[in-house]
């Protein structure tokens, strides 16, 4: 029997259970039903490549996990807790992060400014922008620059502090590589898998799988809304080339 959600703690990634764990999911948009009984596990401190082509469902499962769309049958779990109808600001303070795809930075926001924003979860200024100083120097010199007016890598990494000054415990990441030149894919992914070396459990939704799959340790291929087979980064390389890529 799941515990109730009031009693579950930011540390879940200490948690025997999976950290994120979708056990037949439906969902839809009005009376569309898009996914049609989801099944995926995310293992504390793993990441896991959501991958396939466009409109398979990956952003509507990262929806589910981030609890902007409604759970309309089977189970969604957070480690080991049902929290099927868990509001989205009550799973950001249980530890699920997401940055959206397109990054969900404001463009006429300076960075500073785009941290501030990050302060309504309850983690001050101070330690937001030590945190992504740190970690990203170039951000501190571009600190009262306007967001918008930064290279494509820059913004992914303002995004990436956001997330990263909350100290969440799941982090979901919408497409990463879009509009990014391959070079900074690869840096980003490094960055990603560094991340996941620190702890830190990451759901990745992405089209271009060669991009995410060097760091993942585990990947799961979306078809029409459903999660069609999942098994290690090699296995699912080489499904994808032959059945959906058709090489
Ligand atoms: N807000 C919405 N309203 C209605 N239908 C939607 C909405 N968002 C997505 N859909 C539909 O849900 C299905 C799954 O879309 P979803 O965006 O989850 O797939 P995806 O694999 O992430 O694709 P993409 O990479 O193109 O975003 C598609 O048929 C899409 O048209």
């Amino acid at each position: 029997m799941s515990a109730p959600v009031d009693e579950m703690s930011n540390s879940t990634a200490a948690h025997q259970d999976p950290i994120l764990e979708l056990s037949g999911v439906r969902a839809g948009y009005g009376p569309i039903e898009v996914l049609h009984g989801v099944d995926l596990t995310v293992q504390p401190g793993a990441v896991v490549a959501l991958l396939g082509p466009n409109g398979g469902g990956k952003t509507s499962t990262l929806k589910i996990c981030s609890g902007i769309l409604p759970v309309t049958g089977g189970e969604f779990r957070l480690a080991g807790r049902c929290v099927n109808g868990v509001d989205a600001a009550t799973l950001a303070k249980l530890g699920v992060c997401t940055i959206p795809e397109g990054r969900g930075v404001f463009a006429n926001l300076t960075v500073r400014e785009n941290l501030w924003v990050a302060t309504g979860t309850g983690t001050s200024l101070k330690d937001l922008e030590e945190v992504a100083y740190e970690r990203f120097p170039i951000l501190g010199k571009r600190r009262s620059q306007l967001a918008g007016s930064m290279s494509g890598g820059e913004q992914q990494m303002l995004a990436l502090s956001r997330a990263l000054g909350t100290a969440p415990t799941v982090l979901l990441l919408d497409e990463l590589s879009m509009g990014l030149a391959p070079r900074v894919v690869t840096e980003m992914y490094d960055i990603v898998g560094g991340l996941a070396a620190e702890g830190l459990s990451i759901l990745v939704a992405e089209q271009f799988a060669r991009a995410v799959l060097p760091i993942a340790t585990s990947a799961a291929l979306m078809l029409q809304g459903r999660v069609v087979k999942t098994g290690n980064p090699a296995d699912i390389d080489s499904e994808l080339s032959t059945s959906y890529l058709g090489g």
